[in-house]
């Protein structure tokens, strides 16, 4: 079956499924839109909020908007309005295709070059330290391009990313157009919810300090105290707290951390995390006009955010597209959840372009943050059925599994 997704699809067949145009499973429960959609006009982030407005107010009971959100302000996002379909009853019966029957990767950049705009970045928050405007934080990526013999199968991907029941599996369809000829699928397992609304209440759960989880129950538990315990990823957090609270805030009547920053974790990876919460003064704000207000956060740009997006732009090889862009959904009351889309990937028939970031402020091991986007990999791997550890090729210390 091939729907191009770039006409809105027309009212099925009844034996044809319509299409999934967005779908999110996670602690915050099961949300699918699928069938009768309508893609909103594109637009960047300086026209979201009218666009937005103009379909809230034709959203009925039972539709979402949904979408994803590109990294680059400027660019176009794409937001579907459809309906909410209910979760489908499982089956029993596997969904087929992995693990992936041949397949090859490619790193872009290599884990080298990749360290070695990481000291660039180190280079220039040196030597302008002090200064006004100087560079403080900067999350610098990189890819690994995933080609198989067969198409991705996204159904199959998005159960085995759902295995980890700490995140957030997603999936959200990006039309064709004129620099993608073939529709694709932003498919990933996201930690990090950027911010949730439900009538007045307003929660934000930012991540930014990481650690790799170790098989060996010590070791790992040892990788999660040392982060606890690292002056260096509680300044890269608190970047990212204190610009989430600066945002909310005047949306706000109340904003606090109730728990202060803590360690959580992935099945995978441990970060430092901090969960915000909020009431607002006016709970008709949508909450992608929150999450739109709030991304670029520095969990995946930087501080100062326009250099830090200026200095990405030239650091990096590939283009982020909707990498660390913002998905998620909102109902005709704007309420809803919005995730940072991290630990994810393009898929585009056999191709899966796989993104990983890391915070990088002056302390920072420019081999050791190469590393941890390795190991950030390493989810996504897994539920393609690929070793999880070939995002660190070339990266293992002696000794390490
Ligand atoms: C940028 C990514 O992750 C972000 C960066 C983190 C860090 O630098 O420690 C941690 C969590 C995320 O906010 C990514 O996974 O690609």
């Amino acid at each position: 079956m091939n729907i191009r997704l770039s006409e809105a699809p027309k009212t099925s067949a009844s034996s044809v499924p319509d299409p999934v145009l967005f779908g999110f499973n996670g602690p915050s429960g099961h949300v699918l839109g699928r069938g009768a959609a309508r893609r909103l006009p594109a637009g960047n982030a300086a026209t979201l909020g009218s666009r937005v407005a103009t379909a809230l107010a034709s959203v009925g009971a039972e539709e979402l908007i949904g979408g994803a959100l590109p990294f680059d302000r400027r660019a176009e996002d794409c937001l579907w309005q459809c309906r909410r379909a209910p979760a489908p009853e499982p089956t029993g019966i596997a969904p087929r295709g992995l693990p992936l029957p041949d397949w090859r990767l490619r790193h872009q950049p290599s884990a080298t070059d990749y360290a070695r705009a990481v000291t660039r970045a180190l280079a220039m928050m040196y030597e302008e330290s002090g200064r006004q405007n100087a560079l403080e934080k900067i999350v610098l990526a990189r890819t690994l391009l995933v080609e198989s013999q067969a198409p991705i199968p996204v159904e199959a991907l998005m159960s085995r990313l759902h295995a980890d029941r700490t995140v957030t599996a997603f999936r959200v369809a990006l039309p064709a157009g004129p620099a993608h000829p073939q529709d694709r699928v932003l498919c990933g397992a996201t930690p990090e919810l950027l911010v949730q609304k439900t009538g007045r209440l307003v929660l934000s759960h930012p991540l930014a300090g990481s650690a790799r989880r170790l098989a060996d129950p010590v070791a790992d538990r040892e990788g999660a105290e040392a982060l606890a315990g690292s002056a260096k990823d509680h300044r890269e957090h608190a970047l990212v707290v204190e610009a989430i609270l600066d945002t909310l805030s005047p949306y706000c009547r109340d904003l606090s951390c109730p728990e202060g920053t803590t360690v959580t974790s992935t099945r995978s990876m441990w970060h430092l995390g901090t969960r915000i919460e909020g009431r607002l003064r006016d709970e008709d704000t949508p909450s992608v006009v929150l999450a739109s207000a709030l991304h670029p956060t520095p969990a995946v740009c930087g501080v100062p955010t326009m250099r830090a997006a200026k200095l990405i732009a030239e650091l990096e090889p590939v283009a982020r597209d909707f990498y660390a862009g913002a998905v998620g959904w909102c109902d005709g009351k704007g309420d809803g959840a919005w995730y940072v889309a991290i630990r994810c990937a393009e898929i585009s028939g056999r191709q899966a372009r796989l993104y990983a970031g890391a915070g990088i402020v002056p302390g920072s091991d420019p081999m050791a943050e190469a590393a941890e986007t390795g190991a950030k990999f390493g989810a996504f791997l897994a539920a393609l059925g690929l070793p999880a550890d070939a995002g660190l090729e070339g990266l293992r210390k002696d000794g390490e599994d």
